[in-house]
């Protein structure tokens, strides 16, 4: 219904407003576009689910996501991806591996700061109900 709807464009304004800030910081710039798997051949034999922030808008305008923890589902995966494809001890994996707790770290802050807990609720009830 309307006041539904409201919510739910509400919840792609937060989301998109949190996307536009993570891609605007230097350090997650490598989290901006899918991995190129031309350039890496044997990244989708690793990651089975490939995510970036290109992705995660996509998937905002498709309504794809009805409560922040569905789209937390999804930017966790920018994360654990980085550290589970860059394992290895070596100064580029580990700046990767910094990085990538940092996005975790950052998504986490924000979500703590700025989202209310009666907003995700209300979220949650609506998915329930359809
Ligand atoms: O995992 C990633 C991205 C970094 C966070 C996501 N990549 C896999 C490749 C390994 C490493 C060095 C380059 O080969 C570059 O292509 C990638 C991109 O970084």
């Amino acid at each position: 219904d309307k006041q539904e709807e409201d919510v739910l464009r509400e919840l792609r304004l937060f989301l998109r407003n949190v996307i536009e800030r993570l891609s605007l910081d230097r350090r997650f710039r490598a989290f901006t576009k899918p991995v190129d798997t031309e350039e890496v051949p044997d990244y989708l034999m690793v990651i089975k689910k490939p995510m970036d922030f290109s992705t995660l808008l996509t998937n905002i305008d498709e309504h794809k996501y009805h409560t922040v923890r569905e789209f937390m589902a999804d930017a966790d995966l920018i994360w654990q991806n980085a550290l589970e494809y860059n394992p290895d001890n070596d100064p580029i994996d580990r700046h990767i591996r910094h990085r990538a707790c940092a996005l975790k770290d950052t998504v986490r802050a924000i979500i703590r700061d700025e989202l209310d807990g009666d907003f995700e609720r209300v979220c949650e009830e609506i998915r329930e109900s359809r």
